[in-house]
C-alpha cells in the first residue's frame, strides 16, 4: 500500500508558516516521493495552504461539524473544508476528545458528511496510559473502531485510521515496536470484521512523537501504512 505521510499542525501557524507548505510541496514534487503527503492545517490557513500546495501535496482540515450549515458559531462544515481546498480531514483527534468532549458517536457523525463532501477522513483513536496499564489497550481501541467508524464508510475506501497512544503524543516516547504492531494488527482485524475484504485496503497510520530519526523504522512495521505527525510537521 502506498504510504501516507500526514502532518497535523494543530493550533499552530500564522501566514508566515505557509512557507513550509511551499517548501514541502516543491520537495515532494521534485523528488517524486514514493508516498502521499498531506498537511492538516488550522481552518484559517486552509485556503491559502491549498493554493500554495497546488495539488503537489494534499491539504487537510483538522475537524468539521457534523451538519452542513446552521447556527453553529465558530464551527466549519465538511463542505466548507472541501470548498477551501481540503482533500482530507481529521476526526476524533485526542485533543478534540479531551478538550471538546467528543465521543465515538460524534466522530462517526462527522465522517459521513465528510464522505459526501468528497473528503477522506482520518479517524484518530488511541488508549490512555491508565487504560494501557490496566491491560485494556486492545479492547479500548477495538471499541473506538466500533463506535467511530461507520461500516459503510469502511467499505467505501474514504477513511484512514490513526492510532495515537496518548502517552506518545508530544512526549518523545514512542512505544516499543511490538506495541505498535500488536495494536495495528488488532485494528486491521476490526476493519476486516467491519468492512470485509475492503478492510485490508484502509490505511492505518501511527502517530505520536514521529520524527525524521524514527519515521523509517516505524514505517517498516507490519500494518503501518503511514504516520500522523504533529510537532515535526511544522518544519519542511
Ligand atoms: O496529530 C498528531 C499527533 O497528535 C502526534 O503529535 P506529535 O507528533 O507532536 O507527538
Amino acid at each position: 500500500m502506498r504510504p501516507l505521510i500526514a502532518g497535523n499542525w494543530k493550533m499552530h501557524g500564522m501566514a508566515a508558516q505557509l512557507r513550509e507548505i511551499e517548501a514541502m510541496s516543491k520537495t515532494v514534487h521534485a523528488a517524486r516521493t514514493a508516498a502521499d503527503v498531506l498537511i492538516c492545517v488550522p481552518a484559517a490557513l486552509l485556503s491559502r495552504a491549498a493554493s500554495i500546495a497546488a495539488g503537489r501535496i494534499g491539504i487537510g482540515g483538522e475537524d468539521c461539524h457534523a451538519q452542513a450549515s446552521g447556527a453553529y458559531t465558530g464551527d466549519c462544515s465538511a463542505d466548507m473544508l472541501k470548498d477551501a481546498g481540503a482533500t482530507t480531514m481529521n476526526a476524533g483527534h485526542s485533543d478534540r476528545r479531551k478538550y471538546h468532549g467528543e465521543t465515538d458517536a460524534m466522530v462517526a457523525a462527522k465522517a459521513e458528511p465528510a464522505r459526501r463532501a468528497g473528503l477522506t477522513t482520518i479517524i484518530c483513536i488511541g488508549e490512555t496510559q491508565a487504560q494501557r496499564d490496566g491491560g485494556n489497550a486492545l479492547a479500548v481501541c477495538g471499541q473506538q473502531i466500533a463506535g467511530s467508524v461507520p461500516t459503510d464508510l469502511a467499505r467505501s475506501g474514504t477513511i484512514a485510521i490513526a492510532y495515537e497512544p496518548l502517552s506518545a503524543i508530544g512526549s518523545g516516547h514512542v512505544p516499543a515496536p511490538g506495541q505498535i504492531i500488536e495494536v495495528h494488527r488488532k485494528i486491521r482485524e476490526c476493519l476486516l470484521e467491519r468492512a470485509g475484504a475492503a478492510g485490508a485496503d484502509i490505511r492505518i497510520l501511527y502517530g505520536g512523537s514521529v520524527w525524521s530519526d524514527n519515521v523509517h523504522d516505524i514505517l517498516g512495521l507490519a500494518d503501518v501504512d503511514g504516520v500522523l505527525i504533529g510537532g515535526a510537521s511544522l518544519l519542511a
